[in-house]
Formats: structure tokens, sequence, C-alpha cells
């Protein structure tokens, strides 16, 4: 019987606020023609405002996590991207690329993505790349086991951020991988430049680790989702964010966002993590904006009086009933 063609597939890993998306948004500038499967934990994507290229395929799996909540979502949605695949009208690509979420642990999904039958079959996993930031990625290692999880299952390590970071702090990543995943190559990126063909060089020799479980203990992590209905002056809305980041200190995991500001008429992309704003990043406008802002705030664990302060901070700007907690 005639083999056919596998697609390839590449799963991107890494916590939040790692640089997956940056990483996503330099493998979509060249190379071969890309279908994108998002996965964020939160209720409200975000992900697919922040992406350059908007004329791609793109699926956005949302509000759960694909090692967990939605694990059962993988395999249809990627049973349906390969029979759109070359039909006739169809939009073109040659592989896929799958950002997991920032808590997901890789195993589950590799589990899915190597062991269902029909699955395997039809895709050829090129490999797990996992982000690291240099300066949060040995706190996050010692202290959430997802982090953990991402670098022991990567075929390769990009270390991001190595710009906000100190020699200190790369040497104790170093060292965590060292001892997690001393034989799996290492890469350095400011801002995602990295050349992705010697990314995915290195991983072509990768030993496969087949998956041997596919439980994971269930998450500690809540999301917290809001639409602005008004443009917010940055000062303000600065002020806010980063009181919260200041008072919530490890538990406030992520913040990030599309919102209109009033000194500005592009919507800006927002970024919070590991106790850090991000400057913010105008984005292009597009077809079909809606004018709200959102934001989404992901924390580890049961966070008390977060959404009261987000309701006092930005009181007249938020959208009637828009604060949920997931
Ligand atoms: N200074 C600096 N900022 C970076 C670098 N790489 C990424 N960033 C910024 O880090 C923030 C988070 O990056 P993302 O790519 O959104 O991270 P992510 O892993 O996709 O985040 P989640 O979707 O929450 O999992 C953004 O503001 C990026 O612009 C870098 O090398 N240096």
């Amino acid at each position: 019987m005639a083999e056919i063609a596998r697609l390839p597939i590449l799963v991107l890993t890494g916590f939040l606020g790692s640089g997956k998306t940056t990483l996503l948004n330099r493998l979509l500038r060249d190379g071969p023609r890309t279908a994108v499967l998002i996965n964020e934990f939160g209720q409200t994507p975000v992900d697919h405002e922040l992406l350059e290229r908007q004329d791609l395929p793109l699926m956005t799996l949302s509000g759960g996590c694909l090692c967990c909540q939605i694990k059962g979502a993988l395999a249809p949605v990627l049973k349906n991207l390969w029979l759109a695949w070359g039909k006739p009208g169809a939009p073109r690509f040659d592989r896929i690329v799958l950002e997991t979420s920032g808590v997901a642990s890789p195993e589950p999904v590799l589990d899915t993505l190597l062991r269902d039958r029909w699955l395997a079959g039809h895709y050829a996993l090129q490999g797990v790349v996992a982000t690291l930031a240099v300066p949060a990625a040995a706190g996050q290692i010692d202290h959430f086991p997802e982090a953990k999880a991402q670098a022991a299952w990567a075929d390769a390590l990009l270390l991001t951020q190595a710009d906000l970071g100190t020699p200190a702090d790369l040497a104790l990543l170093e060292s965590r991988l060292d001892a997690l995943a001393p034989a799996v190559p290492r890469f350095q990126a400011a801002h995602g430049a990295i050349d992705p063909a010697a990314l995915l060089a290195a991983m072509l020799g990768a030993e496969r680790k087949m998956p041997g479980g596919t439980e994971v203990p269930g998450h500690g992590f809540r999301s917290l989702s809001l639409h602005l209905r008004t443009a917010v002056s940055w000062p303000l809305l600065r002020e806010v964010l980063e009181n919260l980041l200041d008072r919530h200190g490890a538990r406030l995991v992520r913040i990030k966002g599309v919102v209109h500001l009033r000194e500005r008429f592009e919507p800006v992309a927002l970024h919070g993590a590991a106790g850090r704003l991000y400057p913010p990043a105008v984005l292009a406008v597009r077809a079909g904006q809606d004018g709200l802002g959102r934001l989404v705030f992901i924390t580890a664990g049961p966070l008390d009086g977060l959404d009261g302060e987000l309701l006092e901070g930005l009181r007249g700007h938020l959208a009637e009933g828009s604060l949920r907690w997931h």
C-alpha cells in the first residue's frame, strides 16, 4: 500500500510570557506555508491578534489547557485540518505549528500526537521547542511542575529575554537545564531573532521521548478576563497594572491583552509576566475589530481581591458584567 505523505507538526511550549508567540511570529515570516493552532488558557483569546501575519489558516482553542481541560479537542481539530488540507479552493499549508498554552505540560499533547493511530499516520512530529525567559525561568522550573515538564520534554530549548536578565540569571537557568535536559540543544534569541532552519536542524536527530502517561494533576491556575469598552489613558492603566504586579507578586503570573489607549489611534498589545510590565506594542488596525479592549489575567491559585482592585482602578471603563473568573 502506498504510504501517505504525513504533514509536519511543530509544537511550541514554554511558560506564560516566555516568548512563544514572539517565536511563532518569527517562524511565520518565511519558510513553509503554515497553519497555526493556538491553545490559550484564558477564556478570552488574545494571541491570534498578536500574530503579524493574518493571512494564514488559524484556529484558536481557548478556555482551557490542551494537556487537561480540553485535551480531547486536539485530535478532532487536527483531523478537520487534515480533511481541509488539499481540498480544492482551501488555503494551502505545508506544516502546522501548535502553540500550547503557557501552563500546558507537553506530555499529554505528545501522547495524543504520537499514540492516536490516525494522527500518527497523518502527522509527523517535527519536534518540541520550549522557550525559557532568562530572568524568570529557573524560578518557574522550581515552582511550577508544568514549567519543569516543558523543559524536560523539549527537543530544543530557546532562551529568550536575555537582555532583561543578569549573567547570574543566565547561569542559574543553565545549571537547571544542565540537570534537567543536558543533551538538548540550546539556543538564545532576543525578540525571537533566530534562524528557524538552525532550530529545526538541531532537532532532526533528536531521540523521540515517548510519553508514558496521559493524566496530569489538575492545574492550580485561574484566569480572569475583562472587556474595556472605552479607550483608557496609558498612565492610568499602567499604574493599575503595575500596582497589581507589585501587590500580588509571584501569584499573578500573566497579564496580556489588546487595548485601546487614549493616546493612540491603533490598538496596543499589553504584556505582563514575572512581575514585569512590558512596553505596549502598537498593532496594525484590522478589519472586524470591535473597539473593545480585552485583558486576561492568569493567577497561580486563587487571588482574592484582584477583581475588586480592577473594578476600582478601571471604574467607568469596564464593559458591564465583563469581569469573569474561569
Ligand atoms: N525584552 C525582551 N522582550 C521579549 C523578548 N522576547 C519576547 N519578549 C516580550 O515578552 C512578552 C511576552 O512574549 P510572548 O511571545 O507573548 O510570550 P508567550 O510565551 O507567547 O506568552 P503566553 O501566550 O502567555 O504563554 C512580549 O511583550 C514580548 O514582546 C526578548 O528577547 N526581549
